[in-house]
């Protein structure tokens, strides 16, 4: 029986994931595949869960939220996966939390019971251009978090340079001399809202002709010197993610304003929000310092999750119960 591909999309937090996903799913449905997706959250909410279910609806996917897959919910990993396959998907997809170390689901994947059913056919590790040579000032805090984002960079089959548009050459050159040093296997595209050439990734599938096992080349990696598997180590230890309910229409400028007042601990921040003014629900994207927003028809309970480093939830709990304070109320 030909074993199940699957990708391991990996990269720190906002990235562009989820992006390569929805290009992935929409690519597989118009070559008549059918994918399954295991996606992974830090917080309980599920913001990207959302975003894959909005666009297509029969969509298989499976979720494990509030906690990072390769350290609390490794456990429930295989079970995931084994729902997954009951579905009897042509491939399968994982997108892990920004703060996950790839080695660990790979782990997963050379479980016994996988072992003559899935296939690892590539750790695809995206790189936010305009933010990753600050990770390291950034992450100093925390070591794990450090080596957790190098260990993406180096187990990578293919490295997707992403948001372009927001650098210059010469910050592009730099970022591939040094990922060059971090890995000089991997193949490296630059790119624009992970607009990477497909055909390359899917085309295996239809062929079905996996590349090489992740038993043989990706364990080599991670266990030289170890004993058979490797220890897992926190793959970081001062991230925090705390979800904020929104039960009235807000403001836009007071998020931004919010967001702003801890740019200092926050790193990502997303939510399906409903803008006073505007009648409609909108789904933030929040990426370091920049902010985007786009209107959504989700219909489901409003929130902000916000995840930094080093977060002071009961703070941030109480300046947001003032802020909403502030609002008016809600009239439909
Ligand atoms: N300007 C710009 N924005 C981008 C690009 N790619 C993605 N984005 C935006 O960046 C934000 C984060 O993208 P996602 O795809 O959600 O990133 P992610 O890695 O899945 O994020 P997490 O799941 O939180 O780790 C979204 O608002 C995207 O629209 C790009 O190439 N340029």
């Amino acid at each position: 029986m030909a074993k199940i591909p699957v990708f391991v999309l990996s990269g720190f937090l906002g990235s562009g994931k989820t992006t390569l996903l929805l290009r992935l799913l929409e690519e597989c449905s118009r070559r008549h595949l059918k994918p399954a997706v295991l996606m992974n959250e830090l917080g309980s909410t599920d913001t990207d869960g959302a975003i894959i279910s909005n666009d297509r609806k029969e969509q298989v996917v499976e979720k494990l939220l509030d906690g990072c897959i390769c350290c609390n919910k490794k456990g429930e990993v295989v079970a995931s996966i084994e729902k997954l396959l009951l579905q009897k998907p042509d491939v399968i997809f994982i997108e892990l939390t920004g703060v996950a170390n790839p080695e660990e689901v790979a782990d997963s994947l050379t479980e016994p019971q996988f072992i003559d059913r899935l296939s690892l056919q590539q750790v695809i590790t995206l790189l936010d251009a305009e933010n990753v040579l600050d990770y390291n000032s950034i992450f100093e805090a925390d070591r794990n978090l450090v080596e957790t984002v190098k260990r993406q960079t180096e187990v990578a089959d293919l490295l997707v340079i992403n948001k372009i548009d927001l650098v210059d050459s010469t910050r592009i050159t730099k970022i591939n001399k040094i990922l060059r040093k971090q890995n000089n296997k991997a193949e490296i595209c630059f790119t624009n809202y992970s607009e990477i050439d497909l055909d390359p990734v899917l085309k295996s599938i239809q062929q079905k002709r996996p590349r090489q096992e992740i038993r043989v080349t990706f364990n080599k990696k991670s266990q030289e010197g170890k004993q058979e598997k490797h220890e897992h180590k926190k793959s970081y230890s001062r991230i925090q993610t705390i979800s904020l309910p929104i039960p009235q229409p807000i403001r836009e400028k007071e998020i931004e304003k919010f967001l702003k007042k801890y740019k200092s601990s926050i790193l990502r921040a997303k939510g399906y929000i409903p803008l006073a003014g505007k009648n409609q629900t909108y789904l933030m994207q929040h990426v370091v310092k920049r902010t985007s927003w786009e209107p959504t028809t989700y219909t489901g309970q409003h929130y902000l999750v916000v995840i930094g480093i080093d977060l002071n939830k009961e703070e941030l709990t109480t300046q947001w119960k003032k802020v909403m304070q502030c609002q008016a109320p809600l009239v439909n």
